[in-house]
């Protein structure tokens, strides 16, 4: 699917389904995809006098081999729906996915013995240790022998449970860091083309964060991965593209870059002075930017958002400079759009355009 394809605009209409014809042509074509959704919809029946809930509304996308896409999206938007449906845990109600070409409807067998899933909380028996474990699931992944003891070691390498004998401890007594790292290595071992990890390093402090992070990005080099996390540096570290999920229907796809650039089109000024020049402030900004908006206000701290096509950073700080002249300024800063600041806008304009449509 083309990357980040929609107007700020249009990005409120639901994702259009591929045709028929286009499904065909990307499950034949040599590029390999590893995954195709097809128009995939989830709707839960009414209960207790409630309606039928749509939790996912034709989702269409198609990720190729090699690929890490990361969803983001609100409390409720849909993502564990639509991961336990490709994962088959619930049947979809209508439309369907492809992984490595094989239908989720009919061949999930033979998907099962291509896939990984590590999720959103471990699954571990406490009384076996991360190696059994490991073999455990490399049994189950097909591999025997030499083969299943050597895919292992190596597993065990990778996510640094080899060293000072980690492996042969029971899993009860791994720490958060280490059960997740298990969970990640579990969710890799027996080489799976396809890999789904919702939320991997939730949890985590920001030393084992890195670690792991590092094993997910060695791991995406051949295969397709698909996590879902609330960590916008999660996000921009470990995804080659990202969508936004809101209420069952993905409102924008493309890379972290791509995405900033389209829908944060401000630049964000802070100044701090004594509440007395406060007025100056304001007033500078405004003839740097007729359009800038006051954002936050508190005893001599304010923040504007200045439209990027309306200022230059040059002028900024001319303009910094000559107030600094003229009065104290305690601090200042200029600051980009962060991708949070991208989700927090598509995702509450969506949300209102939902209440209102
Ligand atoms: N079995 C069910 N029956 C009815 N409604 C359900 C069922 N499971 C989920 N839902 C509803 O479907 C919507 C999507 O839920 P889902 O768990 O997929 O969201 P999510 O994006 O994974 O949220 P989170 O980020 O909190 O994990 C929610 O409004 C939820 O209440």
């Amino acid at each position: 699917m083309d990357s980040c394809h929609h107007s700020f605009s249009s990005s409120f209409s639901r994702m259009k389904h591929f045709p028929r014809e286009r499904v065909e042509q990307l499950l034949e074509s040599s590029t390999g995809h590893a995954v195709i959704c097809d128009n995939l919809e989830k709707v839960y029946p009414g209960k207790d006098g409630n309606p039928e809930k749509f939790a996912v509304r034709g989702l269409s996308l198609a990720l190729p081999q090699g690929e890490c896409f990361g969803m983001l999206g609100p409390n409720g938007a849909g993502k564990t729906t639509f991961i336990n449906m490709m994962i088959g845990l619930i049947k979809p109600s209508s439309g369907t996915v492809y992984a490595q070409g094989m239908d989720i409807r009919t061949d999930m067998d033979m998907i099962y013995t291509n896939m990984g899933v590590c999720p959103q909380h471990d699954l571990l028996w406490e009384i076996l240790t991360g190696r059994e474990h490991l073999l455990f699931y490399g049994r189950l992944k097909n591999l025997k022998g030499a083969d299943l003891t050597q895919a292992v070691e190596e597993s065990l390498k990778s996510v640094n449970l080899f060293h000072g004998g980690v492996a042969d401890k029971k899993a009860g007594k791994y720490s958060g860091g280490m059960k997740r790292r298990l969970s990640v290595a579990i969710s890799l071992i027996g080489d799976p083309k396809v890999v789904y990890m919702d939320e991997p390093s939730t949890g985590l402090d920001p030393s084992s964060r890195s670690n792991l992070w590092n094993v997910v990005k060695r791991a995406k080099q051949d295969r397709a991965i698909i996590l879902t996390t609330h960590s916008m540096e999660e996000a921009e570290h470990l995804c080659d593209r990202l969508g936004i999920f809101v209420d069952g229907s993905l409102q924008c796809i493309g890379n972290p870059k791509e995405l900033k650039a389209r829908y944060g089109g401000s630049y964000v000024f802070t100044m701090t002075t004594s509440s007395d020049n406060e007025e100056e402030v304001e007033h500078m900004v405004r003839r740097l930017s007729p359009n800038a908006n006051r954002i936050y206000h508190l005893s001599g701290t304010q923040k504007f958002e200045l439209p990027k096509q309306e200022v230059r950073i040059a002028d900024v700080f001319q303009a910094v400079e000559k107030a600094k002249s003229r009065f104290t300024v305690y601090a200042w800063g200029l600051a980009d759009t962060t991708l949070e600041d991208v989700f927090i806008k598509v995702a509450h304009t969506a949300q209102a355009f939902n209440v209102l449509s």
